[in-house]
């Protein structure tokens, strides 16, 4: 199996990383001044365990890739650019490729069936940071982070315990589960403060409160739409002992994938599909989501204006609250 990692940012370039590490064969997709730096310096994976530099082939677009039987496409772009991945995907790649949504957010294994019959989707928890050119860093060690996964929208094959196989060869602690979705809305749960993190910074007084807003308009979407998620008690049984955050020489952990879209500056963030995905649902139900709908207004804002993370107050927030 050739894992072919499609945006190898923060978590893409860790498990691409690591993945090459156990000896698997990996190439990598990026682009714009990472690209360069991956193709002039190689890719530098940072842990707390260390340092080292990785020689791998890497391309600027699917489209450059040669794809054959055995490949697998692991998307780990952030949700607004799986469209644009996933159209020149399906033009070169072989319809039987298993795509697995090394994402966040509920969208992106939706999208990948209508042009793939083998989808997977990942429960991901993996902090991880891409905020230079070439460098990703894993802050959890020794063991990275989990990746569950599963067959999408269920059921568990021989691709996906592979799957597994290969996540658990490169030191993650991953399992094939028969219901990952159940699992990915838990986790659509938690990134909900993703925003508030973004727009207020990670050690903002008051944000908690907000979080708990977000999240029960969340549960009573969710309720209403007759959609199954694990509990907080099945989540918390499957993080225990997982992570073991430490620090990482030179990077210190400044805020999550959202957070680190303001960061780096890219003009786009992932809102429209984890608040957005609570504000679509509670559209199609009839169930108002005033908070997440304004948590997606405002991050998107932030982000294309190039607004650096923190420069929002919970209080200023609260305000602007219908
Ligand atoms: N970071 C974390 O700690 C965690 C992230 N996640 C989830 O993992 C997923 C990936 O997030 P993360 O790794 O943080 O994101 P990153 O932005 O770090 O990585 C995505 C990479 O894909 C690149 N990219 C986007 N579109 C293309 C394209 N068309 N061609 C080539 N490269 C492309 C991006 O480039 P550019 O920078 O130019 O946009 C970026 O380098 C998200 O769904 C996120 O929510 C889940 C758990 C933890
Ligand atoms: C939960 C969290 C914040 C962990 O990094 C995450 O999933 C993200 O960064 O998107």
């Amino acid at each position: 199996m050739r894992w072919v990692i499609v945006g190898a940012g923060a978590v893409g370039g860790v498990v691409g990383g690591r993945l090459a590490v156990a000896g698997h064969e990996v190439v990598l997709v990026a682009r714009g001044a990472h690209l360069e730096a991956i193709r002039r310096d190689g890719l530098a994976l940072h842990s707390p365990e260390g340092q080292r530099t990785l020689r791998l082939p890497v391309v600027a677009a699917v489209t450059e890739h040669e794809w054959r039987p055995g490949d697998v496409a692991v998307l780990a772009v952030k949700g607004m650019d799986t469209p644009d991945v996933l159209r020149p995907l399906a033009a070169v790649a072989p319809a039987e490729t298993p795509v697995l949504c090394l994402q966040n957010g509920v969208a992106n294994e939706r999208a990948a069936l209508r042009l793939f019959p083998n989808v997977y989707g990942v429960h991901v928890v993996l902090p991880a940071t891409h905020l230079a050119p070439g460098v990703v860093v894993a802050h959890s060690a020794p063991t990275p982070g989990g990746l569950d996964l599963g067959r999408y929208p269920g059921g568990v094959d021989d691709t996906a315990e592979t799957l597994a196989a290969g996540l658990r060869a490169a030191g993650f602690s991953a399992e094939a589960l028969p219901d990952i979705m159940r699992w990915k809305y838990a986790k659509l749960l938690m990134n909900l403060g993703n925003a508030l993190q973004a727009l207020c910074g990670p050690d903002a007084d008051g944000v908690d409160a907000i979080d708990a807003l977000l999240r029960a308009e969340a549960t009573e979407v969710l309720r209403a739409a007759g959609i199954d998620v694990a509990s907080s008690q099945e989540d918390a049984q499957r993080r225990t002992g997982l992570l073991n955050l430490q620090p990482v020489e030179g990077t210190p952990r400044g805020g999550g994938s959202s957070w680190q879209s303001l960061a780096r500056g890219t003009g786009t963030v992932e809102a429209d599909y984890l608040n957005g995905e609570i504000v679509l649902l509670g559209r199609l139900h009839g169930v108002p989501t005033p908070a997440n709908e304004l948590a997606r207004q405002l991050v998107n804002r932030a982000a294309r204006d190039h607004i650096r993370p923190g420069a929002l107050t919970p209080e200023a927030f609260l305000a602007l609250l219908p």
